[in-house]
């Protein structure tokens, strides 16, 4: 699981109560003391990668959050390190806390500083093309996942299972690539994979469990996709996922080539 700096439990308390392989998601404040306090204790408390969110230099136009006025929960992983009692003019408090505290200038180059403070590898998110493929790996990622935000930053970004080949292409398998961004049933899983991606990430679905029956619901959403993937896998011939290849998905890109036969 990847835990968000912006989780409503501190990395400490997830730690102490969820033994599965655990990544912590980073977005870089302008307070790079208070960035490598939390990257430390992501160290210090088992986590084994950094998830570094690439794609969210400021906070997305979010309409819905401004007419709503939201309020942020406390972030408890600051707390007593960044004063987030923020007063929006605009009307959203995530808004403004994120334009505040976050760092926009943070660049290719600032990898460098990331790797200097941290032991873990340190995986992009929120990448959509060949050329942030290559920079990435030109900097050193340990891995790539194609996320456009779950389309929640900018809008026109296209459909992240479009573009997973582009990047799957220009990394060569020189490290693994991820996709997020509407999976929402086993099928989306097993294009993906056939697509080039190691495994899927996904946002919204285990929200939606926890809104409709908490703990049991997020439970129920994963093995509804596991089974779901194992189902796909079993009509399209696949008895492990290593046997899930290119040729089990037929893009549009493809259907074009096949016409001109
Ligand atoms: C309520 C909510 C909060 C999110 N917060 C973060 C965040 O703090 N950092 C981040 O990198 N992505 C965040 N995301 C984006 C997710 O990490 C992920 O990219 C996206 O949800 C995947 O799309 P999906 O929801 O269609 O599965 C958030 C998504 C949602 C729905």
């Amino acid at each position: 699981m990847v835990l968000s700096i912006s989780s409503t439990c501190t990395l400490e308390e997830v730690a102490a109560c969820c033994n599965a392989v655990r990544f912590f998601q980073l977005c870089v404040y302008k307070r790079r003391d208070i960035t490598a306090k939390l990257v430390q204790r992501a160290e210090n408390n088992g986590y084994k990668a950094i998830v570094l969110t690439g794609d969210s230099p400021r906070h997305g136009g979010r309409e819905a959050d401004i007419k709503n006025k939201i309020i942020i929960p406390e972030l408890k992983n600051v707390e007593g390190l960044l004063s987030t009692k923020i007063v929006a003019d605009k009307g959203s408090n995530l808004d403004a806390l994120a334009n505040q505290t976050r760092d926009p200038s943070f660049s290719w180059e600032d990898i460098g500083w990331l790797k200097s403070i941290t032991k873990l590898p340190i995986l992009i998110k929120g990448l959509l093309t060949h050329e942030d493929a290559l920079k990435a790996l030109e900097v050193g990622a340990a891995g790539i996942i194609v996320s456009n935000h779950g389309g929640r930053q900018l809008d026109y970004c296209p459909p992240t299972i479009s573009v997973l080949e582009e990047v799957v292409r220009a990394v060569g398998g020189k490290v693994p690539v991820f996709l997020d961004g509407g999976v929402r049933q086993g099928t989306d899983i097993f294009k993906a994979m056939a697509l080039g991606a190691q495994a899927v990430l996904v946002g919204r679905p285990v929200l939606y469990g926890l809104a409709a029956k908490g703990e049991n619901g997020v439970r129920r959403v994963l093995e509804m996709l596991k089974e779901e993937l194992e189902l796909t896998m079993a009509l399209s011939g696949c008895s492990n996922v290593k046997e899930i290849t290119r040729s089990h998905v037929r893009t549009k890109h493809d259907r074009q080539l096949l016409s001109l036969l």
